[in-house]
């Protein structure tokens, strides 16, 4: 069995000691090749969540391993093999598209950076895009670009935080239906962050739910609907936030 895409235990976060976790005893193990979603309202501790995933934050306590490293011994092997975007990283305003893709391909060490760049480029209609400079392109032309940055060099597991954020429903829709091809095609394993609950239901397999920096719930989109009685993932969403019990739960009580 190979190790799962991620592995995370008992992960905490605490940025100040007067105020409550971010994350706070959170564990879960995703298996290659699986799209996990993570919900929770603003504040639940989605992006503090992934950047200790990514080892941009040390956490507080707990571990995390990527696709088998551990991600406080071993980070650059498991950061070769893996990718984000976020609405957080803004890329260098008056380098061209093509430029930033060169200094990640770099930074990866893709081979044949050129031609993997031109590849994504004819891929994520960025062609006609790549001299322009990056500060000039509309909000969905940048989510293409930093889609092209996730990919360029070819990861196994890719974490997505809000890929689909600001974008017009047409444009969101044709990000989803690229990246369940993308999925298709490569087999890499997604974490996404989104509050866009059809997103979810289409895209991922597995949920988890937090509340407060803890997971307060998880399963399959069908099973968590099924768990609240609800047709509708927005209406579990609000089941939980608001602190409402699942039919399950419920029924023990009654
Ligand atoms: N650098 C920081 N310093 C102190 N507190 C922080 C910092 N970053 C985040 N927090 C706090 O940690 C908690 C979790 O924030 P986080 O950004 O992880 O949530 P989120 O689920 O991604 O929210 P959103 O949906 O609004 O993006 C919040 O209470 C936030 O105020």
């Amino acid at each position: 069995m190979p190790s799962p895409a991620i592995l995370v235990e008992a992960l905490s976060k605490r940025y100040r000691n007067d105020a409550p976790p971010a994350v706070s005893d959170l564990s879960f193990s995703m298996p290659r090749g699986a799209t996990w979603g993570l919900l929770g309202g603003n504040g639940a501790g989605k992006t503090t969540t992934i950047a200790m995933l990514l080892g941009l934050l040390v956490p507080t306590s707990g571990r995390v391993e990527a696709l088998g490293h551990d991600m406080a011994r071993d980070r650059f092997a498991a950061l070769a093999r893996m990718n984000f975007s976020s609405p957080y990283l803004a890329l260098p305003s008056r380098l061209s598209v093509a430029e930033n893709l060169r200094v990640y391909a770099h930074l990866y060490n893709v081979p044949r950076a050129e031609k993997r760049i031109a590849e994504l480029a004819e891929q994520l209609q960025l062609t006609d895009l790549l001299d322009r400079p990056s500060g000039q392109l509309s909000a969905g032309q940048k989510t293409r670009v930093a889609l092209a940055k996730a990919l360029v060099n070819r990861p196994e597991l890719l974490l997505l935080d809000e890929p689909t954020a600001s974008l017009d429903p047409d444009t969101g829709d044709w990000v989803r239906t690229w990246l369940e091809r993308y999925r298709a095609e490569s087999g890499c394993s997604i974490l996404l962050a989104s509050h866009n609950m059809a997103e979810v239901e289409r895209l991922c397999g597995h949920v988890l739910m937090l509340k407060q920096g803890r997971a307060v719930d998880q399963g399959s989109p069908a099973a968590l609907l099924q768990r609240y009685g609800r047709d509708d993932l927005e209406d579990v969403f609000l089941d939980i936030a608001r602190g409402r019990r699942s039919r399950e739960e419920a029924a023990v009580l009654a």
